[in-house]
């Protein structure tokens, strides 16, 4: 059995069929991260959520069983100093199929690399999907919030983020820079005694994986475009490739044909028999783009660090990374996860705004196929929002709100359930 890991007493796998759909039971053990810093506040609230949006829908029919595994620094308290991400977590959330997440720490410049990296890494859960949303009486720095309206397929395992870099001074910097000057003629690094220096490797297999699910998910949600965003014109055979290889998967396997000569393609969906354009921006446009004209946008695939950068930006455009949830997925495996961090300043003070977690559960359910859990919970936070009873981050931006904790939110949703 397990070092720390206590299965629960009741409950079953989820199991995966060999077309990727799931088998569900009725009870179905769910891994957890709690995460650090202010995830030991927000992840006990969305489980008290989930399971009152689970007994509420199916009246103890269907309940879900918790099962704690560990990462980050709770890892290194359970099974000693150096263990960040210990072997049996990563087997439990292979082999249990579902999980979610809190937020992991990660030390900036020196010290351990990215667990939440790391995590997606070693299970291949390559495609990283944050959908973006308005809900009514959020507070908002648009005038018309509402037309913010995009999902994003952020490719989840390749890129400058994958942590191939080398310390500057380091022998192992020197080596590649010599390398790179002497056998690659490469006279363009400026500072070669004292650049750090990163790699960044961009596949055409990993940009067709992402693209496939992101057209894919286009069709079956009724979507009418997919954005290829990209920094093709500088870094051209990694962001290029990813543009070049996504139209050619546009056109080889879904049969989209050029309009006026390309590079924009549409094909007719099969589902609903109305168009699907792919188009492309280039990332910088793309971020002015959000903001003043959102509603030309919908499905938005990417690169890894442009979905990071461009996630945080849509979140605060709907009322910031307090409400904004995600998940992690492969085939078959799949780990929820907020789209913000550990926000450490915070910890430990039952404040921040718990929704992103709880929305990610609330994909999670979804994607158990428990949709009358995942309605109660998206009715419970939108009368959350219009009570106007509301964590510091809306609360400060609401007239007449009065501010409830990170724990009080949660019980203003299972109130309104
Ligand atoms: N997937 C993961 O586990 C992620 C982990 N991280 C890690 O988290 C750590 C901290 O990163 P940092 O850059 O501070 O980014 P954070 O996302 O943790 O916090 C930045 C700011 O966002 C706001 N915020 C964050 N969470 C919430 C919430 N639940 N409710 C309301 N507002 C919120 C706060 O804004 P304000 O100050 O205005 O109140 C906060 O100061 C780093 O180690 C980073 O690597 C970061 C992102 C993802
Ligand atoms: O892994 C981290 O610490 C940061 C990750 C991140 O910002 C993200 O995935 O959005
Ligand atoms: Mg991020």
């Amino acid at each position: 059995m397990f070092q720390h890991i206590q299965v629960p007493a009741q409950g079953a796998k989820i199991t995966v069929n060999a077309d990727h759909s799931l088998n569900v039971p009725d009870q179905p053990i769910i891994p957890f991260i709690e995460g650090d810093g202010t995830g030991a506040d927000i992840t006990p609230v969305m489980i008290k959520v989930v399971d009152a949006a689970v007994a509420k829908a199916y009246g103890g029919q269907r309940q879900i069983q918790w099962m704690e595994v560990f990462a980050g620094e709770k890892a290194t308290r359970v099974y000693g100093p150096d263990v960040w991400l210990p072997a049996e977590t990563l087997e439990v959330l292979r082999d249990y199929v579902v999980s979610i997440k809190g937020p992991l720490t990660t030390p900036v410049g020196g010290g351990i690399r990215s667990l939440n990296v790391a995590l997606r890494q070693e299970l291949d859960l390559y495609v990283c999907l944050r959908p973006v949303q308005y809900f009514k009486g959020v507070p908002s720095p648009l005038k018309e919030p509402e037309k913010t309206n995009m999902v994003i397929f952020r490719e989840n395992s390749e890129d400058i983020y994958a942590g191939i870099e080398y310390e500057a001074e380091s022998e192992k910097a020197k080596k590649l820079i010599k390398f790179l000057q002497e056998e690659m003629g490469v006279k363009k690094i400026r500072f070669p005694e004292t650049s750090g220096i990163g790699i960044k490797p961009v596949s055409r297999e990993g940009t067709e994986r992402l693209v496939r699910k992101a057209i894919q998910y286009a069709i079956d949600n009724d979507k009418p475009s997919v954005t290829i965003v990209h920094k093709g014109n500088i870094m051209k055979y990694t962001e290029g490739g990813f543009r070049d290889w996504a139209y050619a998967l546009a056109q080889k396997e879904f049969g989209a044909e050029l309009i006026d000569g390309g590079p924009w393609c549409r094909f007719i969906s099969p589902k609903n028999g109305k168009p699907i354009t792919i188009k492309d921006s280039i990332a910088d446009a793309f971020l002015q783009q959000i903001l003043l004209r959102p509603a030309e946008y919908s499905v938005v695939a990417t690169l890894n660090l442009n979905g990071d950068y461009i996630s945080d930006a849509l979140a605060a455009q709907v009322g910031g990374i307090g409400i904004a949830p995600g998940a992690n997925m492969s085939d078959s495996v799949a780990c929820f996860e907020a789209t913000h961090g550990t926000a450490p300043k915070y910890a430990g003070k039952d404040y921040v705004n718990p929704g992103s977690e709880i929305l990610s559960a609330e994909m999670m359910l979804r994607h158990l196929g428990w949709t009358e859990a995942a309605d109660l919970i998206i009715a419970s936070l939108e009368a959350a929002i219009a009570s106007k009873r509301v964590t510091y981050d809306f609360a400060r931006l609401m007239d007449g709100a009065v501010q409830v904790s990170c724990s009080g939110f949660g019980q203003v949703m299972i109130d309104h359930m």
